[in-house]
């Protein structure tokens, strides 16, 4: 026998998230609830707005006819591949497949790279208590790209030169011209670059992005490229890392081909959040713990939401939405 449940959840965020220039004042999506004789496993859909193709209500209409051929006896992992152009569809129903299935660890890590912002001193005293990897380095997350490079170059430099420890990786998100990557990287003393793990996209073009990798000296990670048609996994010159972001990527069996190729390529593979709600935040951790045991994810996103939901970031002190005060909007009968 089997049951499902699809729930509909909103939450509030903190404010001033801004996200591709729009703001976000709450985060949207779904959760579903399968059971099967008597094992129980949650997924979570949630396409991020400026960054997934599909919308909510489209999310939805598939979940919906995809839990309905799985009540009907078909295979979920077959169901949630099936959704290859909706990627948080494929992503949360392959989650919850592999829960019921017990395949998905559950044991979790809340080590991730912690994004750092805010008030200086706050920051400095956080980043040292922060624990060290097996290789004694301590790795943070900066955004650049948002102001004058050069002011990025300079910050990025004092933060190094404060922590000698400290291992940062950076991301652009596709912002800066040539000349703009070029007058940050002037800021940054070579004997500090090769301690920016990587920058995630600095430039418009991938061959923009090689070439300050190369003429720099500093590593580059793709992030965006993952998710473009036509892209493939390769070792390159100056490439150091593949960022995989489940949600906006698709099930669970093509992000870990994507982690495959990665480390067959001898490139980094790093597990990163669309702005997840606790509940699958929690999943990508296991995720990232069972698969990428050796690369801290990228996973510091639930502070920018005023409440947790349904299940417990560990260490975590916002308060928690229980599945009972959520809206159903499907289910099976
Ligand atoms: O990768 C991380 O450490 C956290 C997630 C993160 O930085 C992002 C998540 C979603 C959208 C973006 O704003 C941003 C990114 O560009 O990687
Ligand atoms: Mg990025």
């Amino acid at each position: 026998m089997r049951r499902a449940t699809v729930y509909r959840y909103s939450l509030p965020m903190e404010a001033g998230v801004v996200l591709r220039n729009q703001r976000l004042k709450t985060r949207d999506g779904l959760l579903v609830s399968l059971w099967q004789d008597d094992k129980t496993g949650w997924g979570e859909i949630a396409p991020l707005p400026g960054f997934s193709q599909e919308d909510l209500p489209q999310a939805q209409e598939a979940v919906r006819h995809g839990l309905s051929q799985w009540v009907q006896g078909a295979s979920l992992t077959a169901v949630a591949s099936a959704f290859s152009t909706l990627p948080s569809v494929a992503f949360g129903l392959s989650c919850a497949d592999a829960e019921l299935r017990e395949e998905l660890p559950q044991v979790l890590s809340t080590r991730c790279a912690p994004l750092c912002h805010g008030d200086p001193n706050e920051l400095y005293a956080r980043l040292g208590a922060l624990p060290a990897d097996a290789h004694g380095r301590k790795v943070a997350k900066v955004k650049v790209g948002l102001y004058e490079s050069v002011g990025d170059g300079l910050n990025v430099s004092m933060l190094l030169e404060a922590l000698p420890d400290l291992h940062l990786r950076l991301d652009a998100n596709r912002s800066w011209t040539p000349v703009k990557a070029a007058g940050f990287a002037r800021h940054v003393a070579p004997e500090l670059r090769s301690r920016i793990t990587f920058i995630e996209e600095p430039c418009l073009t991938r061959e923009q992005s090689r070439d300050f990798a190369r003429l720099t000296g500093i590593a580059i990670a793709w992030d965006e490229s993952v998710r473009e048609a036509g892209f493939t996994v390769q070792a390159e010159p100056g490439v150091a890392a593949i960022i995989i972001k489940p949600t906006l990527t698709g099930s669970l069996m093509r992000c870990r081909q994507l982690i495959a190729q990665a480390h067959a390529a001898g490139l980094e593979a790093v597990i990163s959040s669309s702005l997840e709600s606790s509940l699958g935040l929690t999943q990508l951790a296991r995720i990232a713990q069972w698969l990428t045991p050796d690369a801290v994810p990228g996973l510091d996103t639930l502070d920018l939401m005023q409440a947790q939901l349904v299940r417990h970031w560990p260490d975590s002190v916002l308060p928690l939405t229980d599945v009972s005060a959520l809206e159903i909007v499907w289910q099976s009968k």
